[in-house]
């Protein structure tokens, strides 16, 4: 159907075109309309000098020719200024329903960003799912200067990533995380500059907001984030699992808020995001106060995490067959799901729900929307739906 835009693009070239064919139409024919119109007992006087003759008579032949080649360009340019709306809105059309399927269907969600680290190993685990490994086994994958700076290098680049839906987050070896490395740990408050001790210490805040900032970009990231943990989860490595958006442990896995066992408050994230977690403030001071280790069964039971594993291996295939699921659905309404969930977790249920209908004011004119809405009535999943990149 033509819109009102498109369809006065077209009849405002009507009278163009009445000028055109009265300009164009030779005298045989009007002599042979004009026949048959006697015929059919019409008495009507045979006019042969018709506004073209009259105009050729009154200009000249070089003025009507002149004139019937500027009207004839304009027709042209306003009839393929109207095609080339029709074609725009038909390409859009016929993009969202099948040519986006067919030009998807050749990239298949393979991201191409390129990720090379030192300390994290970022592969393609299933379509549109990235798995990212905390990869220093040998030293337990103990959190160091290279590992805070490449966090925030790979979950930048990962929420720019529209290859990518869902991140998987795990560690490589024997266990999740050591936590800071405590060979390097100088490089926090040692290594800081400053002519006196008040500029030291801004220097030294300046470095605690960078390390903050390690963990931010996972709440930053509008993707996904799984984190699946085994083994050790200590110090920063809590800071880190309270910053994902899902968390799955395996049963030998445990936690510990190990930080005033090495003589400091945790300052990048704990504190302020595992009672919200959790809901137990009671349970968050004793952990931190004492350090003690908190197992998957209780880590289950507090809901900090959502599922435990027998093993890694069942993990691992949990958390990419939840991410794939995840991947599938529309980009929108998952990432814009996060983006709301994280603000309202930070402010209150009106300004929550405030945001949320300004937020939606122009989400909910996504084609997304309608797509999946008839693969509902279709008895379909998203799955079967094919949706623009994001
Ligand atoms: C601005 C500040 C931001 C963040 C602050 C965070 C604070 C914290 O993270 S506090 C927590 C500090 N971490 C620890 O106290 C944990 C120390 N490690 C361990 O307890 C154990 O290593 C283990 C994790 C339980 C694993 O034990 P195991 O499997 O027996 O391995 P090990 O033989 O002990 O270690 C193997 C290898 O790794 C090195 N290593 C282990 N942890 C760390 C670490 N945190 N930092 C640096 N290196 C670590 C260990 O030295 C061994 O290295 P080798 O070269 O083989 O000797």
């Amino acid at each position: 159907m033509l819109s009102g835009r498109s369809r006065k693009g077209i009849w405002s070239c009507a009278p163009l075109v009445e000028e055109w064919a009265c300009l164009g139409r030779s005298q045989a024919d009007r002599v042979s309309s004009l026949k048959r119109n006697k015929e059919a007992g019409r008495k009507r006087r045979v006019r042969l000098a018709g506004p073209r003759e009259r105009c050729v008579k009154k200009n000249g032949p070089e003025a009507v020719r002149t004139k019937f080649k500027a009207v004839t360009v304009a027709v042209l340019q306003r009839i393929s200024v109207a095609m080339a709306q029709l074609i725009r809105r038909n390409l859009r059309f016929s993009k969202a329903f099948s040519l986006s399927f067919r030009m998807m269907a050749s990239h298949q969600g393979k991201s191409d960003v390129p990720h090379t680290y030192e300390t994290l190993k970022v592969t393609q685990a299933r379509d549109k799912v990235l798995h990212v490994e905390l990869n220093r086994p040998e030293k337990r994958n103990a959190m160091n200067q290279a590992f805070w700076r490449e966090m925030v290098e790979c979950f930048n680049k990962i929420a720019q990533d529209s290859d990518c839906h869902a991140v998987v987050l795990s560690g490589a070896g024997k266990v999740f995380t050591a936590g800071i490395d405590l060979m390097d740990m100088g490089g926090v408050t040692l290594q800081q500059s400053g002519d006196d001790p008040a500029r030291i210490a801004w220097n030294v805040r300046k470095k605690i907001l960078e390390y903050q900032e390690t963990f931010n970009v996972l709440e930053k990231c509008p993707k996904p984030v799984i984190v699946a943990f085994h083994g050790a989860c200590i110090g920063g490595g809590v800071d880190l699992i309270t910053a994902c958006d899902i968390r799955y442990c395996t049963q030998d896995a445990f936690i510990q808020v190990k930080e005033v066992d090495i003589g400091l408050a945790a300052d990048v994230g704990t504190l302020q995001r595992l009672p919200r977690i959790i809901g137990n403030q009671s349970l968050v001071n004793e952990l931190t106060f004492t350090a003690r280790k908190m197992m998957s069964e209780e880590a289950q039971s507090s809901g900090l995490v959502s599922r435990v594993f027998e093993n890694k291996e069942a993990m691992l295939e949990g958390a990419f067959e939840v991410a794939s699921e995840i991947a599938s659905k529309s980009p929108l309404a998952v990432q814009g799901s996060k983006v709301n969930l994280v603000y309202s977790r930070n402010h209150s249920v009106p300004e929550g729900l405030n945001y949320m209908a300004t937020w939606n004011m122009s989400m909910l004119q996504t084609e997304d929307l309608m797509k999946s809405a008839m693969a509902a009535m279709e008895k379909k999943t998203p799955r079967d739906v094919v949706y623009s990149k994001l």
